[in-house]
């Protein structure tokens, strides 16, 4: 124990943690902080590592390697990676939430949080039939569990519901139960794994009510990992971001939304959003490497994750084991290599001169609906608009140079052909000129 003021310093410190798993690293040196009072966020794709984290704070897991800190708020340390699980929770005062729901459902909401004080409770009792039966300090310290049950009842908006069964709630209300017996525990650090799966959005924004209630009303911070990113920017002061069991952003919800990696990671589910992102710092072989998928030989074999693939990089481990995979697997990675372009790079203006029918804006103000063709989407539409391309007979004329211009800027090798624009951009031509009233085709 430190003995020291505590104020500044952060609740919970990870300080090169890696978790491996035969081969396969789960995690690999990750640091980061949870500060103390606040919200953190720990987000990244499906199988990015993030429960694994969560298992090494809790005890679930010992890690390869690292530090876990804890320090309390009256100074007393704890390194978390050294204490058995039970130890955690009842020392340390970590609580958690699993991803899928841990309750008694055969017992009512109320015994639900009353069976969460229960080491409290026997404490009191000293442990003995006449403890619990009045003498000592018993009596008050339920009298004292009922009323801190009542309390989180309310917050959680439970109290209606107090006798029925845990297992007749609604989704929602089970997922802010579990949260409610987590706090009867007196938690310095709330770990949730996923609280918001599954719920639909009243029932989100209920949470979201719950968790900033205790954010604001508790001294206790909590550590959260969530894919609704509705509930993650609402409420998060301070966001991680995993990506194969690597931290690749780390900052404030305004960061990391606006982080290249992360969108090419993980915001951007979209598969054009994130050739988007490399369009803006890459090149299209990164684009093309992407399109080729994860690289299986090397990767976790039945991964949930939609980019699963091999983690990247070489972790050695204190007995000197080398793990070493597939540098190109990650996304985030690529983005970030690319970054920032070489100076040697064409700048997009030369790109634009090279599409010939180019016009400085759609003719009698009115641009028409490019996303009528197959293949573009609005954010190509806006690129085409913004290299002075706004008709369907502008894309009709193009010829060989300017596809390879219009691709070499959209970085959509062959796909203006495979998709066949010039063709799609004819028929509408066509379509507009037996229909002139609705004005859509602008050929003029
Ligand atoms: N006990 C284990 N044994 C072997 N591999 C494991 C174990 N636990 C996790 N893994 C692997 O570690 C990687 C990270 O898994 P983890 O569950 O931590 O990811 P996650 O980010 O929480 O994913 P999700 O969002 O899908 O819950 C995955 O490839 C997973 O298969």
């Amino acid at each position: 124990m430190s003995g020291t003021s505590t104020t500044t310093m952060p609740i919970l410190r990870i300080e090169h943690l890696s978790m491996k798993f035969g081969g396969l690293v789960a995690i690999g040196d990750l640091s980061f902080d949870v500060r103390r009072g606040e919200i953190t966020a720990l987000i990244g794709p499906n199988g990015a590592g993030k429960t694994t984290v969560f298992n090494c704070i809790t005890g679930f897991y010992k890690p390869t390697e690292g530090m876990i800190r804890f320090t309390g708020h009256a100074g007393n340390e704890f390194l978390l990676e050294r204490m058995p699980d039970f130890q955690i929770t009842a020392k340390a005062k970590v609580a958690r939430t699993f991803q899928n729901i841990r309750l008694f459902a055969g017992m009512t909401v109320l015994e639900n949080l009353l069976i969460a004080q229960h080491n409290k409770l026997m404490k009191a009792s000293g442990y003995t039939i006449l403890g619990m039966l009045g003498i000592g300090g018993y009596q008050q310290a339920a009298a004292e569990a009922i009323e801190k049950a009542r309390m989180w009842l309310e917050k959680a908006d439970l109290i209606d519901r107090a006798d029925d069964p845990a297992g007749d709630l609604p989704y929602g209300a089970q997922r802010r139960l579990e949260i409610a017996r987590a706090m009867c525990t007196d938690p310095e650090l709330l770990c949730l794994d996923e609280p918001a799966a599954g719920l639909n959005p009243r029932e989100s924004l209920a949470l979201n009510v719950l968790l900033r209630d205790i954010k604001e009303n508790t001294g206790t911070s909590i550590l959260l990992i969530e894919h609704d990113m509705s509930v993650v920017m609402e409420i998060s002061d301070h966001i991680v971001v995993l990506e194969y069991g690597r931290k690749i952003s780390d900052g404030t919800p305004e960061e990391v939304r606006t982080d290249p990696s992360v969108i090419a990671a993980y915001l951007g589910v979209d598969d054009e959003e994130v050739e988007d992102v490399l369009t803006e710092v890459g090149d299209e072989k990164v684009i093309e490497q992407l399109d080729t998928g994860p690289d299986i030989e090397h990767g976790p074999e039945a991964s949930a994750s939609m980019l699963a693939g091999p983690v990247s990089d070489t972790v050695v481990h204190g007995n000197g084991e080398r793990v070493t995979v597939d540098v190109g697997a990650s996304k985030a990675g690529q983005v970030k290599k690319m970054a920032p372009a070489p100076a040697t790079a064409k700048p997009a203006v030369d790109k634009k001169a090279g599409i010939a029918n180019r016009l400085s804006a759609p003719r009698d103000g009115k641009a028409d609906n490019l996303k009528l063709i197959k293949g573009i989407g609005p954010v190509n539409e806006k690129k085409l608009n913004d290299h002075g391309i706004y008709h369907f007979d502008q894309i009709a004329a193009w010829k060989k140079a300017d596809i390879e211009a219009v691709e070499s800027y959209l970085a959509f090798t062959g796909r203006i052909t495979r998709e066949n624009w010039i063709a799609q951009a004819k028929a509408l031509v066509k379509k507009a000129a037996t229909k002139p009233a609705t004005g859509r085709g602008g050929s003029k």
